[in-house]
């Protein structure tokens, strides 16, 4: 998809310069990118809110674009803003929604699992912007929706409310949903995703699942730390780096190596004060990829 916003003296801003996704019944798909990416507005062209101007998006098999009314009510839809009427009271507008499908959830049920009925009654402008997040979470489930789009659904969430965001999304993939979220949180990303879509700048610059951006066959790397002043010893041929006060080895390759560090501190008599052996993260998959992706944008913005 392309599109482009007009923006301040007739100049057009290239929101989206080449997104590219597909989701899949019974997988969460997630769209990771920093603030301004075009996540938003990649979601909104995907189910029909916006036209982009270029590229093609099939929904349920059809443009959502040109959508009938069965096509819209195949899609539940939750939007950054809330989008919800602000004068209505949480738990009769939800089941006003319920009372426009043939076959809604229980109106009760949702309200007790996303813990609406300490506010049933206040109008919606009056709610914290996490108590709005879960109404519209509500909202876009009520209708037993084939695809779920949520855009930032964990943001502004107390740390009990997200657990229970999470699971209602982890149930919803079980139950065969194509579930397509956004977000800018990496540790979301990891613990949801079964696919990630990374966009920087308006551009699909990388996509796969967690493993595969992270990369998970390559080897874990080694942060050792030592007591102050104590000079450690290093088997020959290895030569780790320094990074503040602690040495760092990028790969460590076999548990032979491990064992070999280990016993050449034992013969020189030291004791590592702290050891860790981690594989990368998605935060550093994600910012190699920001970096190279910025780094290919001035190499081409060269003459
Ligand atoms: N209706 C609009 N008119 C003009 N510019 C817009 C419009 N909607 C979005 N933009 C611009 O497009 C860019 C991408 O916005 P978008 O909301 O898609 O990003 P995002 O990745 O969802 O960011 P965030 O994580 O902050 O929500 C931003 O620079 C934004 O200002």
């Amino acid at each position: 998809m392309t599109k482009s916003f007009r923006a301040a003296a007739g100049r057009h801003q290239h929101v989206l310069q080449g997104v590219s996704f597909s989701a899949e019944a019974g997988a969460v798909t997630t769209l990771l990118g920093t603030n301004g990416a075009g996540k938003s507005t990649s979601l909104a062209c995907a189910q029909g809110l916006l036209r982009p101007d270029g590229g093609t998006v099939r929904l349920l098999d059809q443009d959502p674009w040109l959508a009938p009314a069965q096509l819209r009510a195949r899609v539940g839809v939750m939007l950054q803003d809330s989008g919800l009427p602000p004068a209505q009271k949480p738990l009769a507008y939800l089941s006003h929604v319920a009372s426009l499908y043939a076959q809604p959830r229980p109106v009760a049920e949702l309200a007790e699992r996303l813990g609406l009925n300490e506010f049933a009654r206040t109008p919606i402008r009056r709610l914290s912007g996490g108590q709005k997040q879960r109404v519209a979470l509500a909202v876009a489930l009520v209708g037993s929706p084939e695809v779920l789009f949520l855009d930032e659904p964990s943001a502004g969430l107390d740390p009990q409310s997200r657990q229970v965001v999470f699971e209602i999304i982890e149930e919803e993939r079980a139950r065969g949903r194509a579930i397509v979220l956004t977000t800018h949180l990496l540790e979301d990303a990891e613990r949801l995703s079964d696919t990630v879509y990374v966009i920087d700048r308006g551009r699909t610059v990388a996509h796969g699942s967690v493993a595969e951006l992270i990369g998970n066959d390559s080897p874990p790397s080694l942060t050792v730390s030592f007591p102050e002043g104590a000079e450690p010893a290093w088997p020959a041929g290895v030569t780790p780096r320094r990074e503040g006060g602690a040495y760092i080895l990028d790969a460590v390759t076999s548990p032979a190596l491990l064992a070999s560090l280990t016993s050449t501190w034992e013969a020189a008599g030291i004791l590592p004060v702290s050891l860790r052996l981690e594989r990368r993260s998605l935060e550093d998959a994600f910012l190699a990829l920001a970096s190279e992706a910025s780094h290919d944008l001035l190499e081409g913005s060269r003459p």
